[in-house]
């Protein structure tokens, strides 16, 4: 009886969500508002992001792409979305994407609740700030200075002939990347740059994510959801409980050390000793986990963005040199704090942070109950809102030759050329905005433009013929999984 009566129950939904619903005025593919299924088919495929920028362009700028979400691709989403609006409610993150896995306790970058939040920000705050930074740039040069020498033992056969290597920079941006968040969070580096191998945890840090994505995706469906959460992928969910306990252990480890290191711990701990508030050991274990992958996985992503654009762009490589050349006398004079204010380093970095936007899934949010104005339209609470920074950093109307590699439209207005002069750069905001923007940016910009400085000073880098590889042909599930880049790698004349 109830199940002859499914396929009207069915058209019944269709039809309200098509025309009856409080969404049903904004434009957007039919079908993905009509069920989510479209959306999940895309987001598991890793074409989201494509299907996206295809449907702004035919829709315009705020589109329906879910019975329940809007997509807006507009600049005024980062003020409304995530920025502090007086007189406005909080627009929250979305709890069907931000809810620690494998019931740890909420953390830092999944909680939902502005006080918890407001708290962790209080306590964690001095471990990323200018002068626990300072502390901790000798530790990105010892890892800067390991790659460096694992890269010219792999040149150095080759240099006499001056033929150049080729090598998978994806690989080394990884294990420099992770090397140093494994020493600042767990006081400990997972020595990938000394073994030029993968530790078995960043094996299982894709893992980590994908299970996060997986699990948002049964939630979109309320009542099958446990029975889809049943069905996740073994290997993902175990793969994700290994690297979780693994995590948990080295965190405790270090808490139990107490040592004085120049690292996030000790900040971290004084502040807890002199606060009231503070956090548990669940919610340490569980927040220091997170930002091992945010710390790592979207600075490699930059990096590796970066370094492809450069290999494709021999005269901005060159231009970098000079620049380079007429800052330092010697490789030894490249630290982080000397590499500060080089305007076409900066430029460099930028302008492929805005081609290569490391979390181009979109930063979820849900309105507030009763609703808010959007970008200047009225959105009923509950909605799903986000931002799509790939759609926006790639659209005409806020860049001239959108999808062209320009650091130059980056460079102080004097020195900018006069077609790049009315590009509207607040628009690229890599790092997010407002309450819940990113804590390690400025570690983020010291480890960019330290890497990138000492690998252009020593070599030229370039494409290889016979390894292609596309940015956005990569997949994207929320984060870029990322493709290997062969480059090849020659040392320069000096
Ligand atoms: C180029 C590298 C990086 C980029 C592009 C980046 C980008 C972002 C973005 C867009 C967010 C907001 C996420 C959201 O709203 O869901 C974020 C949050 C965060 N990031 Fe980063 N990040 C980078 C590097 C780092 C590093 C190196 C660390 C720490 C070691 C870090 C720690 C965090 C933390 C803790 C948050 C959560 C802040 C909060 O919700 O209060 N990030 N990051």
């Amino acid at each position: 009886m109830l199940l002859g009566a499914l396929p009207s129950i069915a058209l019944a939904i269709v039809v309200r969500r098509l025309w009856f619903h409080p969404l049903s005025k904004f434009p957007g593919p039919k079908i993905w508002a009509a069920s989510r299924l479209p959306y999940v088919i895309s987001l598991i495929k890793g074409t989201l992001n494509r299907d996206m920028l295809r449907f702004h362009e035919m829709y315009g700028g705020i589109i329906r792409l879910a019975p329940n979400e809007l997509s807006f691709a507009q600049e005024q989403a980062w003020k409304d979305i995530y920025s502090y609006r007086p007189g406005h409610k909080e627009t929250k993150k979305d709890p069907v994407w931000y809810i620690a896995p494998n019931s740890m306790p909420q953390n830092i970058v999944t909680t939902t609740d502005r006080k918890v939040r407001a708290r962790m920000r209080k306590l964690l705050s001095p471990s990323f700030n200018e002068q626990s930074l300072l502390k901790q740039q000798p530790v990105l040069e010892a890892y800067a200075e390991i790659l460096m020498n694992r890269l010219k033992d792999l040149t150095a056969a080759s240099e006499a002939k001056g033929e150049g290597v080729v090598v998978n920079m994806l690989d080394w941006v990884n294990f420099f990347t992770v090397d140093v968040i494994g020493d600042l969070a767990l006081g400990e580096s997972f020595n990938c740059l000394q073994g030029s191998a993968y530790h078995p945890w960043v094996r299982t840090l894709h893992n980590f994510l994908k299970g996060m994505v997986y699990a948002s995706v049964a939630r979109f469906f309320p009542l099958t959801e446990s029975l889809l959460q049943a069905m996740l992928p073994r290997q993902v969910l175990e793969k994700q409980k290994v690297h979780i306990d693994f995590t948990n252990e080295k965190i405790l480890q270090r808490l139990e050390s107490k040592a004085d290191r120049p690292d996030f711990i000790t900040p971290f701990l004084n502040e807890m000793n002199s606060h009231t508030e503070k956090m548990s050991l669940g919610e340490i274990q569980s927040t220091f986990a997170i930002v091992l992958v945010a710390g790592s996985e979207t600075t490699a992503t930059s990096l590796c963005g970066t370094l492809f654009e450069l290999a494709k762009n021999p005269l901005v490589q060159e231009k970098l040199y000079l620049a380079l050349r007429s800052r330092f006398q010697s490789e030894a004079e490249i630290t982080a704090e000397a590499t500060k204010g080089i305007p076409y380093l900066d430029a460099v970095i930028n302008e492929a942070l805005r081609l290569c936007f490391a979390i181009p899934g979109g930063l979820p949010r849900v309105v507030p109950e009763g609703g808010d104005t959007y970008v200047g339209e009225f959105v009923p609470g509950g909605t799903s809102i986000s931002i799509r920074p790939y759609v926006v950093l790639r659209s005409n109307k806020y860049f001239t030759k959108p999808n062209d590699y320009v650091p130059e439209r980056w460079l102080p207005a004097e020195e900018r050329p006069a077609q790049f002069a009315a590009d509207n750069l607040a628009v690229s905001q890599p790092f997010s905005v407002g309450p819940t923007n990113c804590l390690g940016k400025p570690l983020a910009w010291a480890e960019m433009r330290l890497l990138i400085a000492r690998v252009i000073w020593f070599y030229d880098i370039s494409m290889v013929k016979e390894r292609p590889f596309d940015w956005d042909s990569q997949r994207i599930i929320m984060v870029v999984e990322k493709n290997p880049l062969w480059l090849k790698l020659k040392p320069r004349k000096s």
